[in-house]
Parts: structure tokens; C-alpha cells; sequence
């Protein structure tokens, strides 16, 4: 039995909305959540990757909004700058049609202009903790009329060291709030300390028997560090991703990969914590439009990112622990699309594939590296293709002069040889240099370790930076889970699969 939205007994304005925004059914963490929200329970929900968790806390939180009152009387706090511009943008397309006002608060951005538009009383702040506070501090936002407060990504937010500031947030609203937690990933442990700010909370967890999305056709390549860079242009000229992610694990490695990539003739950009702001925007802006087809992050930088098109996801280094793993392959095969994720990992560290697989349930199939011979025969093959297309399409009455003339002098043969090797992309072999990276430590042999990861993510994320605004509104129709995807690398067939695929 689904429910669909209007069972859920949602305003017209909110139906209105949705129905814009293409969403045909609601998703489980939706059907489960959006009641227990609009009865002010507090709700800790966790669901897969790409699931709706977004509209699953905006729906309930922008029903609630009082129009009368001008106030500030939602929260959201979210880990990253970008996180906080995207779930934003959402949250103002579900409360278009009601016209409630969002506006979204983080670091980098000028402080004066942000007290201006504060002047124009949103009634939803999504922000980073960082700024939040900030503004709390400065008196320049009053939370006392706020009645729902969300952490969305949770966990990452607890693990970055955001605890103080959130608590401090959190003692800023009235104490008969709701409080709502989200993320894809809800360790044991973060799960008691956040029931310290919450009170008797429903702990929804949509019944998925995989912490990953079965949509995600997860590989592992076993691979030498020195060899990695040359399996990875191997596999993007194979698999030819309509856009791609790649993870690496620090920012060193990130700048690294990315100058290396576009030396070897992709279009290739990086984002972490050290980069602007104006840069990061920019560079994700590129992204989502397809000016650029390879995205190289860490972790942190791409933690909740929705970007449609992304159709494999390489994880260059290993992932840390099981749940950097679930949120970094969870940037493909969202909204019911289909997706691939490649993890390479140097022969000591196999015992961290073990230990993914075992923590997540999921299992990775293994991947022979590609060989030179395999990348050019692909890349002959779709050069093969677009000669077939053109010879289709019959519109060279303007070139079968020429292709006489060269069929005097040589052979037939010859000459289209010639023709699909000038038409096809060669492996380049120009030198790259990347610095090693040590292999990765297993979690589960070192659990004394957490102290350092925490460094590690905390390192990642720059609190203060510079310039950057919001992104625009981007249109969208008819999206249902049960989307007949097929990306261009032909992996699985996905038709007709609805929600279903996350039980
Ligand atoms: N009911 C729905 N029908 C169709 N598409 C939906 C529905 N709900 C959400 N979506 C779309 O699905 C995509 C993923 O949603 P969202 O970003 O909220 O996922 P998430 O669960 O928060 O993932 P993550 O754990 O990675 O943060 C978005 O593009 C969103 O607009
Ligand atoms: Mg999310």
C-alpha cells in the first residue's frame, strides 16, 4: 500500500507545489515522516542515499509556517555551504506556491549582506552552524518564534566537531520546539547523543536490508597506488560517464587528480574546503550544467550533493570508513536512476573492502583493471558508432567528391582506417606526476582511531572564506522513482522500478 500525497492530507498550495516539482508519489521516508511531522513529533529519520529526505522534513516544516507571523520559525542546519544553498532551493520550490520565504545563511558570504536580507523576514533559515551562530551572537537573528529545527546530515555534523555550536543553537530555541534529524548514516553513537537534544523521538528508519541503494552496481579494482591514475582514464574512456564523480582522500590529492586529468585532456575541476567560496560555487555550477565532466571532491565537499547526471561515482581512494562509503556513492543512482560506483583499493587494503561490505550489507563485484588495448578498442567502437549515425543521417553529398578522389589513390580499407583513427580519442600518454598516498587503515582494527578521522573531516571544511551567492532554480518534470533510466554506459535497466527499491 503507497500513499500518496494527498493522503497525507497536505494543503493545496503544498499539493500545488509538489505536483510542479514533478514528485508523482512520496517517497518511504516521506510516507513515514511527513505525518509524524505534522503532528510536531520529534523524529529522527534515516533512509538510502538520494531517497527525498530533503522534501521528507521540508514538506511538514513549510505546512507548519504561519504566514501571519513574520518571524523566523524554522532552522535547518546543515554541514556545508553548498548542502545549505541546495536543500534552500528546495525548500523554496515545495513553499512556492504558499510563498513562504527561505533564505540561506553561511559562511563566506558577506555578513552585511546577509543581515539585509534577514531585514525581509524569512521564516525559514538554512544555514551552517559557523554562521548560525554568528548571527545569534551579533543579534542580528532571534529564534524565540521558532518551532521546528532540523540537522540534516547529522551525523557528519557531530563527527566535524559542530556539537558546541549546535548545542548553543539549539539553547537559542524555545525548548517546545520539534526536532527533527536526518541523514543517510546514523551511527549507534551519534544516535544517544543526539537523543540528548530531542525529546522521546520516533527513530524512523525506512527497512532497507542494504545501507546502500540497490540501483548502484558497486565494483572494486584491485590496483597498485602508481598504477591507479592510468586504470582511472582507462575506465573513463571505457565507460564514457555523462558526469562523474572522483574521490579523493585529501585535498593535496584532489588538486592533484584534477590538474592531472585536464593534462590528459578531460574537463576536470576539484572542490574542497580550502578553495573560495566563489570558486567552489563556480565550479559546481559547471558541473551541473556539463562544462565540465569529471568532478574530483573529498568527502565533505560533496556530502548531500543532488546533482542529476551523475552516472558513476570512482572512489581513487579507498573511503575511510563504511559511512564515508554510503554518502560518497550515493551522489549516483538517485531519485530511482541507475548508477556505478568503482572503488580502487591497493591489495593491503582489501580488508576495508570487508569491512564495507560487511557494515553496509552490500556486496562489491571485483573489476579486472582495463588494459590500453581495451580503452582504444572502446573508444574505436563509439567512434564506429558516430560514423554509422552520420552514414544514417545521409547528408554527405558535399564530401563523396573528395572520398572518390581518395578512393583512386588508395585502397578502401586504408582509408577508413585512417579516418576512424583520426576520429578517435587515443589514450594520451602525457607524464603525470601524483604524490603516494599511504594506504588506508581499517576502522574496525583500529577503533581508537576516531580522534584522528575527526581531525581529518574537520580539517576539510573551512569555516570562514570568501564572496559566492546563491544558485538559481533549475525546472523539473514528472520525476517519479519509477524513472526508466538508462545511462550512457548501458549498466542495469532499472525500468519500472518504484520505490520498492529501497526495501
Ligand atoms: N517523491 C519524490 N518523487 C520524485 N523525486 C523526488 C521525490 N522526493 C525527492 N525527490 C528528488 O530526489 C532527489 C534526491 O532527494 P534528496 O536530495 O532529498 O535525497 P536525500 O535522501 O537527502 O539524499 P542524501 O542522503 O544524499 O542527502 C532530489 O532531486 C529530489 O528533488
Ligand atoms: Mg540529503
Amino acid at each position: 500500500m503507497t500513499l500518496t500525497f494527498q493522503e497525507l492530507g497536505l494543503s493545496s498550495a503544498l499539493m500545488q507545489s509538489i505536483s510542479k516539482m514533478g514528485f508523482e508519489e512520496p517517497s518511504p521516508i516521506q510516507a513515514q515522516t511527513i505525518p509524524l511531522g505534522l503532528q510536531n513529533k520529534d523524529v529522527i529519520g534515516q533512509a538510502q542515499t538520494g531517497t527525498g529526505k530533503t522534501a521528507a522534513f521540508g514538506v511538514p516544516l513549510i505546512e507548519k509556517i504561519d504566514m501571519k507571523n513574520e518571524s523566523i520559525q524554522a532552522v535547518v542546519v546543515a554541514p556545508t555551504r553548498e548542502l545549505a544553498i541546495q536543500v534552500s532551493e528546495e525548500l523554496y520550490k515545495i513553499g512556492y506556491h504558499k510563498r513562504s520565504r527561505v533564505l540561506p545563511i553561511y559562511g563566506g558570504q558577506d555578513i552585511n549582506r546577509q543581515i539585509r536580507s534577514l531585514k525581509k523576514n524569512p521564516h525559514i533559515i538554512v544555514g551552517t552552524p559557523g554562521r548560525l551562530l554568528d548571527h545569534i551572537n551579533r543579534k542580528t537573528i532571534r529564534l524565540n518564534a521558532v518551532h521546528t529545527i532540523v540537522l540534516d546530515e547529522a551525523d557528519e555534523m557531530l563527527n566535524m566537531g559542530f556539537i558546541e555550536d549546535i548545542e548553543s543553537i539549539l539553547s537559542n530555541v524555545p525548548s517546545e520546539r520539534q526536532t527533527l534529524l536526518f541523514s543517510a548514516t546514523m551511527p549507534d553513537p551519534i544516535r544517544r547523543i543526539a537523543e540528548k537534544f530531542m525529546k522521546d523521538p520516533e527513530l524512523v528508519k525506512v527497512k532497507a536490508k542494504e545501507m546502500t541503494v540497490p540501483n548502484i552496481t558497486q565494483y572494486y579494482l584491485e590496483t597498485h597506488e602508481r598504477k591507479k591514475f592510468d586504470v582511472l582514464t582507462r575506465l573513463l574512456d571505457i565507460q564514457s560517464p555523462e558526469l562523474a564523480i572522483v574521490f579523493g582522500r585529501t585535498k593535496r590529492r584532489v588538486d592533484e587528480l584534477s590538474e592531472a586529468l585536464t593534462l590528459r585532456g578531460y574537463t576536470a575541476e576539484g572542490i574542497h574546503g580550502d578553495l573560495t567560496q566563489a570558486k567552489r560555487m563556480s565550479t559546481l555550477r559547471k558541473f551541473k550544467e556539463g562544462t565540465i565532466e569529471v568532478l574530483v571532491a573529498t568527502d565533505v565537499a560533496a556530502r548531500g550533493l543532488d546533482i542529476s547526471g551523475v552516472t558513476h561515482v570512482y572512489n581513487f581512494d579507498v573511503p575511510q570508513d563504511p559511512e564515508s562509503y554510503v554518502h560518497r556513492i550515493g551522489r549516483t543512482g538517485r531519485a530511482g536512476k541507475t548508477g556505478m560506483a568503482m572503488t580502487f583499493v591497493t591489495p593491503r587494503e582489501m580488508d576495508i573492502v570487508k569491512n564495507i561490505e560487511r557494515t553496509t550489507k552490500s556486496k562489491m563485484e571485483r573489476m579486472k583493471p582495463p588494459t590500453v588495448d581495451e580503452a582504444i578498442e572502446s573508444q574505436q567502437q563509439m567512434t564506429v558508432e558516430k560514423i554509422r549515425s552520420i552514414v544514417e543521417s545521409d547528408n554527405l553529398a558535399f564530401y563523396k567528391r573528395t572520398a572518390e578522389e581518395l578512393l583512386e589513390e588508395f585502397d578502401a580499407q586504408v582509408v577508413v582506417a585512417a579516418a576512424i583513427k583520426y576520429m578517435t580519442k587515443e589514450p594520451n600518454a602525457v607524464e603525470v606526476k601524483l604524490t603516494d598516498e599511504a594506504p588506508a587503515f581499517s576502522r574496525s582494527k583500529n577503533k581508537g582511531r576516531s580522534s584522528s578521522s575527526n581531525n581529518r573531516r574537520r580539517g576539510d571544511y573551512n569555516r570562514s572564506g570568501s564572496g559566492g551567492s546563491g544558485g538559481g532554480q533549475k525546472k523539473n518534470n514528472n520525476r517519479s522513482y519509477g524513472d526508466r533510466d538508462r545511462n550512457k554506459a548501458g549498466n542495469r535497466d532499472n525500468s519500472k522500478r518504484r520505490y520498492s527499491n529501497s526495501k
